[in-house]
């Protein structure tokens, strides 16, 4: 689904980001770990063409994002607060995603009714605008945006960050749901070890932009990351 060869991103003469190869195929839920600094949130914002790599590329179904448009109605991400337009309510940001996505307002409901457990009625039919709401229930609507329209790939970064417990795992529920039903390819970043062992079937750990473990094994993904990270 997704094909990274020789990507190098520079900054100046700083190097951070520096992966040789990574296949990561249909319906994998893929976790991305390291420490602060590692560049994960620079790898998924290249492969969604936020920044240029300085070489290398992304192929995502077949297509390099940097030179195509197609891949992008393939993909729902929700990397930070800048990708929501937090003038809206929740209402009025979904209703706008529904135009975009070309979604009945049937197909928007039915999508919707997968996280009326998530929203904890917080959400919709409040008279709140986005910049207004907890940063929990600001990242709950972008999560659910980013899922929107049926997508074959959904990024997420630091999705279980400012989510109370119950909600991290109403979302892991959702995750795993969502993977099992649509055969949909998760890229999931996280700080959070367990949660993010718990739902991806493979680890990533980057360490000063440099791919040092490939982590498929279940069994030793715990132990591994416990021991590289000192926890
Ligand atoms: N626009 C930029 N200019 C210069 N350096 C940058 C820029 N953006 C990112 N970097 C650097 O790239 C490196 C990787 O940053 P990145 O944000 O990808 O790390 P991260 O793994 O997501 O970290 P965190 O866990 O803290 O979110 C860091 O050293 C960062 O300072």
């Amino acid at each position: 689904m997704i094909t990274i060869t020789n990507l190098q991103k520079k900054y100046k003469d700083i190097v951070v980001l520096d992966v040789e190869t990574l296949e990561i195929p249909k319906s994998e839920c893929f976790g991305l770990v390291g420490n602060n600094g590692a560049g994960k949130t620079t790898l998924f914002r290249i492969i969604l063409d936020l920044v240029r790599a300085t070489s290398g590329n992304v192929i995502i179904d077949g297509e390099d994002v940097s030179k195509s448009e197609d891949w992008k109605s393939k993909v729902g991400a929700y990397l930070d607060e800048h990708m929501l337009l937090s003038y809206l309510t929740a209402d009025e940001y979904f209703e706008t995603l529904r135009k975009i996505y070309g979604l009945s307002v049937e197909d928007l409901a039915l999508h919707l009714a997968k996280f009326d457990e998530l929203f904890n009625d917080e959400i919709r039919g409040k008279k709140k605008y986005l910049r207004d709401l907890s940063k929990g229930n600001f990242k709950k609507v972008g999560v659910a945006a980013a899922m929107m329209g049926n997508p074959q790939v959904v990024m997420l970064d630091e999705p279980f960050e400012n989510l109370d417990p119950s909600s991290q795992n109403r979302l892991k529920k959702l995750i795993l749901q969502e993977k099992e039903l649509s055969q949909i390819t998760f890229l999931i970043s996280s700080h959070d070890l367990n949660h993010v062992t718990d739902i991806c079937e493979r680890i990533v750990l980057l360490e000063k932009g440099k791919v040092i473990k490939d982590l498929k094994d279940k069994s030793l993904m715990v132990g591994e990351l416990n021991e590289y990270f000192g926890t």
